[in-house]
C-alpha cells in the first residue's frame, strides 16, 4: 500500500471544499497525530508533496470549523481493525489513543495539528510525569480549589507546557486566563535580571488589569515579577534603561506597549521575550482605524527571540486570524472547545421586541418593577447613550453607575471595584466591558442596544454564565435591528436557546452590510426624556442642582423645621426653572415625554 492509498484511507470522510490537492506525485510523509492511529480528520496535517507546507489555511480553517462537535473521531466511519496481530506496545498505544479520544469527545475538545499532546484529566497530572510543574505554582493553582481543569485547560496546558504555538477557541468564562498564565509562569520558573521574558496583551486596560491580578496570585512565592502599565506617563520613569531587569512578565494593551516601544530610545526591549500571548486575539487583530492590528505588527516585530512561543486565545475567531496564525506560527496546534464562535450554553438567552427606542426605557423599568437580580450589566452602543441611560435610571432608585472611555481611569477603576464589591447593582457599559471582564456572579446581561455583530453578542452575554454558573441575557430589539436579528437568533438556537422560527427564516444580511454595521452603530433616537439644557454647561449645572435637591429632600424629610434647607430648596428650584426656561425657549417646543414609572 503506497502513501497515496494511506492518504486515501486516512482522509476517508473528510470534506475538502476547495479543489483537492493533486495526488502526491512522489512518496511523501503523511503526518498524523501519533496518539491516534485511527486518524481523526481534524487531527491530521497532510504535508503537501511540493512545498512541504501544511494544507492551505482556508482548508485547514474549514476543517476546524467543519469538525464542529467534540473529537472528530466520531464522524470517521469505523474502520476495520487491521487484521495483523498488534504487538503489545502497539496495543497499549492503541488503548491510550482511544482513551485520549474518548476524553476529548467527552469534553468537546477538537484539536488540529501534529503530535498534539494528550489532555490532562486533573491538575495533579501536571505535577507528576512529564510536566513536573513548579511546586509553588502547583500549590497556587490548587489553592483556587477548582475540582478539575476546564476543557480548555485540559488541552491547552499540556500543549503550552510542551512549548507549542497555540490558537485556542473556547467559550466565554471557561478559564482561558489560567490556561495561558500557568505555562508561562512554569516556563519562566523564577525572577531573572535578563529583561522581560513574557508579554501578555489584551484589548482593554480593565482586562489587562484583571489578568495582571490573576498573574499576581499565580506567581505568589515564585519570585517572578509582573508589571502592568497603568499610566503611560508614569511608564517613562518606570521603564528607564536601569529597570529593564526589574520585571519578568509584562501585561498591557497594545497601544501602551507600542507607545513605549516608539520612544527614543525605546523604553521597552522585547529581544528576550520568550512568551507572547494575545488574549481576545481576534479583537487584537482587527484591522482598520483605531484597531490594534498595526500596533500588533510593530510589537510582534520587536519580539525577535528565535524560540518565542506564541499563543492566541479567544471565544471567537475569524478566518483572517486563523490564516495569519497558520502562516506565521510553525508547528501550530489549534484547539476548539465545543462549536467555534458559539455562545456559552450556560446562559438563558431571550430576545425582546420593544417597539421603539422609548419602549426600551419602559422595558427596563418594567424589569426593575418585576425585580432585578443584581448584579446586572446593561450594554449600550455608545458613551453618549450610556450617559443618557445613566441619567434616566439614576433617579429610579436603582444603585446604578456607568463606565465608558470618557471617564477617567480613576473613575473607571472605582466603578469596576464598586461593581465587583456589590455597591453598584446595575452597571451601564459600552463594548469596553464587552470582552473578557470576569465579574463574579453577574446574573443578568441586558443588551439595551442590539449588539453590532454576532461576535459582540457572544462576548457581551458571556459576562454572565461564567465558570459553569447559570446566567440570563435579554436582548432588546426594534424594527431597526432586524438586519442582524437572524444571525443572533441562530447563535441562540445553536447554543440550545428557543427562538421563533420566523427569525431563522429572515433574509440573511450581506457580509458587506454586516461588516459595515459592526463598525458603525445604528443612529438611534436619544434615550433621555428630559428637555436638554441648551448648553453643556447648563446641563452640568442642572445635574448638580438635581443631585443637591435629592440630598436636601432627604434632609427635609428628617427635620422639617430646618428653615435654611427649605429656603435652599426654593432657591435651587428657581435656578433650575431659569435654566430650563432658557433651554425650553431655545429648543422650541420640545414635548416632554412623560414616562410612566
Ligand atoms: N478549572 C476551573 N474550574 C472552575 N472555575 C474556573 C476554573 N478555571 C478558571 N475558573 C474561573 O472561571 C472564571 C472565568 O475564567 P476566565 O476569566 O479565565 O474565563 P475566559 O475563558 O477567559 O472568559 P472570556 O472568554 O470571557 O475572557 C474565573 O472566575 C475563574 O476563576
Amino acid at each position: 500500500m503506497d502513501t497515496y492509498d494511506i492518504f486515501k484511507q486516512l482522509t476517508a470522510g473528510v470534506r475538502f471544499t476547495k479543489k483537492r490537492a493533486a495526488p502526491p506525485s512522489k512518496p511523501n510523509t503523511v503526518n498524523v497525530a501519533k496518539e491516534t492511529p485511527q486518524l481523526k480528520p481534524v487531527n491530521k496535517t497532510v504535508e503537501d508533496s511540493d512545498s512541504g507546507e501544511d494544507c492551505s489555511a482556508a482548508d485547514d480553517f474549514r476543517l476546524l470549523a467543519d469538525s464542529g462537535t467534540g473529537s472528530a473521531a466520531a464522524d470517521v466511519p469505523k474502520r476495520k481493525k487491521a487484521k495483523k496481530q498488534l504487538s503489545t506496545e502497539q496495543a497499549e498505544q492503541q488503548q491510550r489513543a482511544e482513551e485520549v479520544s474518548a476524553l476529548r469527545k467527552q469534553n468537546l475538545i477538537t484539536v488540529l495539528g501534529k503530535d498534539v499532546p494528550a489532555p490532562i484529566r486533573l491538575f495533579d497530572d501536571l505535577s507528576t510525569g512529564e510536566y513536573k510543574l513548579l511546586p509553588r505554582l502547583q500549590e497556587n493553582l490548587l489553592s483556587y480549589g477548582f475540582a478539575q481543569p476546564t476543557p480548555i485547560q485540559m488541552q491547552a496546558l499540556p500543549v503550552l507546557l510542551k512549548d507549542r504555538a497555540l490558537m485556542a477557541c473556547a467559550p466565554t468564562g471557561s478559564g482561558k486566563t489560567l490556561a495561558f498564565l500557568t505555562p508561562i509562569i512554569n516556563g519562566l520558573r523564577t525572577h531573572k535580571t535578563t529583561g522581560l521574558r513574557a508579554l501578555v496583551l489584551a484589548p482593554t486596560r480593565e482586562l489587562a488589569q484583571q489578568i495582571y491580578r490573576e498573574c499576581g496570585e499565580l506567581t505568589r512565592g515564585t519570585g517572578l515579577r509582573t508589571h502592568f502599565i497603568s499610566k503611560v506617563s508614569e511608564a517613562r520613569q518606570q521603564h528607564g534603561p536601569e529597570c529593564k531587569q526589574k520585571y519578568d512578565i509584562l501585561i498591557s494593551t497594545p497601544n501602551r506597549v507600542r507607545f513605549l516601544l516608539q520612544q527614543q530610545p525605546p523604553l521597552l526591549d522585547f529581544k528576550t521575550i520568550e512568551w507572547l500571548v494575545l488574549d481576545e486575539a481576534d479583537r487584537l487583530m482587527e484591522e482598520g482605524q483605531n484597531n490594534f492590528k498595526e500596533q500588533l505588527d510593530d510589537i510582534y516585530g520587536a519580539c525577535t527571540h528565535p524560540q518565542k512561543r506564541v499563543a492566541f486565545f479567544s471565544a471567537t475567531y475569524t478566518v483572517p486570524v486563523a490564516k495569519w496564525a497558520l502562516r506565521h506560527l510553525k508547528n501550530l496546534v489549534r484547539i476548539t472547545i465545543g462549536v467555534q464562535n458559539s455562545a456559552t450554553d450556560t446562559v438563558k438567552q431571550e430576545l425582546l421586541f420593544v417597539g421603539s427606542e422609548s419602549g426600551k426605557l419602559l422595558a427596563v423599568r418594567e424589569m426593575v418593577r418585576q425585580g432585578l437580580q443584581p448584579p446586572v450589566l446593561v450594554f449600550v452602543q455608545s458613551k453618549d447613550r450610556a450617559k443618557q441611560l445613566f441619567e434616566e435610571l439614576l433617579y429610579d432608585g436603582i444603585n446604578v453607575d456607568v463606565i465608558h472611555a470618557e471617564r477617567t481611569q480613576h473613575q473607571r477603576d472605582n466603578c469596576v471595584r464598586a461593581f465587583r464589591e456589590g455597591h453598584i447593582w446595575v452597571l451601564i457599559c459600552t463594548e469596553l466591558m464587552g470582552r473578557g471582564i470576569d465579574f463574579k456572579g453577574v446574573n443578568l446581561v441586558i443588551n439595551y442596544d442590539f449588539p453590532p455583530s454576532k461576535i459582540s453578542y457572544i462576548h457581551r452575554i458571556g459576562r454572565t454564565g461564567r465558570a459553569g454558573r447559570p446566567g440570563r441575557a435579554v436582548t432588546f430589539f426594534t424594527q431597526d435591528d432586524t438586519a442582524n436579528l437572524r444571525s443572533i437568533a441562530q447563535i441562540i438556537k445553536n447554543s440550545g436557546g428557543e427562538v421563533p422560527e420566523y427569525m431563522l427564516q429572515m433574509k440573511k444580511v450581506r457580509k458587506s452590510e454586516a461588516k459595515m454595521r459592526s463598525k458603525k452603530p445604528l443612529d438611534r433616537e436619544d434615550i433621555t426624556t428630559k428637555i436638554r439644557a441648551e448648553t453643556p454647561k447648563n446641563f452640568v449645572k442642572l445635574q448638580k442642582i438635581e443631585k443637591a435637591e435629592k440630598v436636601l429632600k432627604q434632609r427635609n424629610k428628617t427635620n422639617k423645621t430646618e428653615k435654611s434647607s427649605i429656603n435652599k430648596s426654593k432657591k435651587l428650584a428657581k435656578v433650575k426653572d431659569q435654566i430650563k426656561g432658557q433651554a425650553g425657549s431655545a429648543n422650541g417646543k420640545v414635548k416632554k415625554q412623560k414616562i410612566s414609572k
